[in-house]
C-alpha cells in the first residue's frame, strides 16, 4: 500500500534509483544499530520546587542549569500543562493529520500566511538527508488561521499559552545562572515570534534505517517538546547516539543554537534526530522559543566565541546552507576565528 504522505512516489529519485545494496551504503553508518541504542532517561526535574522554600528553588534552578550545560536536554514534571490538555492536543493532532494528503498539501487546512504544511525533504539529494515525516508549522500569531478547525485550535492555544510561560520561566532561570540580563527573553521573544510544530512520523515499511527526522540542532533559544509513548527521539551524549525513554508526564526541554551563542557556549545545543518505526505512527508537538527577526544575538559574556548576528541573518544562512549543501551548518559559521 502507498504511504501517506506519498514519500516513495514523490521522492522516487531517492528511493527507486538505488539498488538495495546502494541503499544500505547510503544510510547513516550506525543506523543498523538504531534499535540497539542505549535507552536513556533524561535528567528529571520536578518544577514543583520552584514554589517551595528558597533552598528548594535554588536546588531546582541549579539542576536546570547543570543539565543545560552538560547534556543540553532534560525533562520536567509539574510543568503546569494538564494531562487533559495533552490528551486533547494528541487526539486533535491525530485527526488533523488524518485529513487526506491532497487537502493537507493544498493549504486549504491552514491559511498559508498563518502556517504551513511540510512533508519529506525537498532539498535531499540522498536518503541520509531525507526525513520520513510530516509537520504543521504554526506561528503563534497565526493560530486563528486554522480555518474552521476549532477542535484543534483550542488545545493548541491552551498548550501554547502554558508552555510559552514555562519557556520564559526556564530561559530566565538559565540567564540568571550565568549572570546575564534576565529580561532579554520577555522583551525579545514575544508569543508573536514563537511557533509550534506538530509532527507526525508515519510507519516506515520500506526501511527502518531511514530517519524520521534527520540529525539537527534547533535554531531557537529553547524547545519544549511533548512526545507520545512510541519513542524514537535520539540525541548525542559523549559522542554516542542514545534513545530517549518516553515519559507521558514529562515535557522535554532542549537548548537551541541561539542560547548556545547567547550564553557564549555555556549552554549546549545538542544534535538530535528521530528514527522511524516500521509499524506504528508517532506524534510529537514542539514549542520553539524564538526572538523577533531583527533581534541581535550577541554573547552575554566576553570574550565572545561567536560574532553577533540577527535572528533573520541566522535563519537565512541556515536556509541557504540547506539548499546548497543539503545540511544545516548552523553556529560553526559564526565562530570568531
Ligand atoms: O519529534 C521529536 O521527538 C523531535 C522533534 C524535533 O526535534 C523538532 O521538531 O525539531
Ligand atoms: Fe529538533
Amino acid at each position: 500500500m502507498a504511504s501517506d504522505p506519498p514519500f516513495e512516489q514523490s521522492y522516487n529519485h531517492l528511493f527507486e534509483a538505488l539498488s538495495e545494496d546502494q541503499k544500505a551504503k547510503q544510510v547513516h553508518p550506525e543506523t543498523n544499530s538504531f534499535a540497539n541504542n542505549e535507552i536513556y532517561e533524561l535528567p528529571l526535574i520536578d518544577l514543583n520546587r520552584l514554589s517551595l522554600t528558597k533552598s528548594d528553588q535554588d536546588e531546582c534552578k541549579r539542576e536546570i542549569a547543570d543539565a543545560a550545560k552538560q547534556l543540553g536536554f532534560f525533562q520536567v514534571v509539574n510543568h503546569g500543562v494538564s494531562r487533559e490538555i495533552i490528551t486533547r492536543l494528541q487526539s486533535e493532532q491525530a485527526k488533523l493529520f488524518k485529513h487526506p494528503f491532497r487537502e493537507k498539501a493544498s493549504e486549504r487546512l491552514l491559511d498559508s500566511s498563518m502556517g504551513s504544511y511540510h512533508w519529506g525533504t525537498p532539498s535531499a539529494t540522498f536518503l541520509m538527508q531525507f526525513s520520513w515525516s510530516e509537520a504543521f508549522h504554526i506561528p503563534l500569531r497565526g493560530i486563528s488561521g486554522l480555518n474552521g478547525f476549532d477542535n484543534v485550535r483550542s488545545p493548541i492555544e491552551e498548550f501554547a499559552e502554558v508552555v510559552g510561560k514555562l519557556a520564559q520561566r526556564i530561559a530566565k532561570i538559565l540567564a540568571e545562572n550565568i549572570g546575564c540580563e534576565s529580561n532579554f527573553f520577555a522583551e525579545n521573544c514575544l508569543p508573536s515570534s514563537c511557533y509550534l510544530r506538530l509532527n507526525r512520523y508515519p510507519p516506515c515499511p520500506k526501511s527502518s534505517k531511514l530517519f524520521g527526522l534527520v540529525p539537527h540542532t534547533d535554531s531557537d533559544f529553547l524547545t519544549i517538546l511533548h512526545q507520545d509513548l512510541v519513542g524514537g527521539l535520539q540525541l548525542v551524549r559523549d559522542g554516542v547516539w542514545i534513545s530517549v525513554k518516553p515519559n507521558p508526564d514529562a515535557l522535554i526541554i532542549n537548548i537551541g543554537d541561539l542560547f548556545q551563542a547567547w550564553s557564549n557556549g555555556v549552554y549546549k545545543s545538542i544534535e538530535h534526530r528521530v528514527v522511524t518505526n516500521p509499524r506504528v505512527e508517532r506524534f510529537s508537538a514542539a514549542y520553539f522559543l524564538c526572538p523577533s527577526n531583527d533581534t541581535i544575538i550577541h554573547s552575554c559574556n566576553q570574550p565572545s566565541v561567536y560574532r553577533s548576528f540577527s535572528f533573520e541573518e541566522y535563519r537565512k544562512q541556515v536556509q541557504e546552507d540547506v539548499k546548497s549543501t543539503g545540511t544545516k551548518i548552523g553556529l560553526p559559521r559564526f565562530i570568531i576565528k
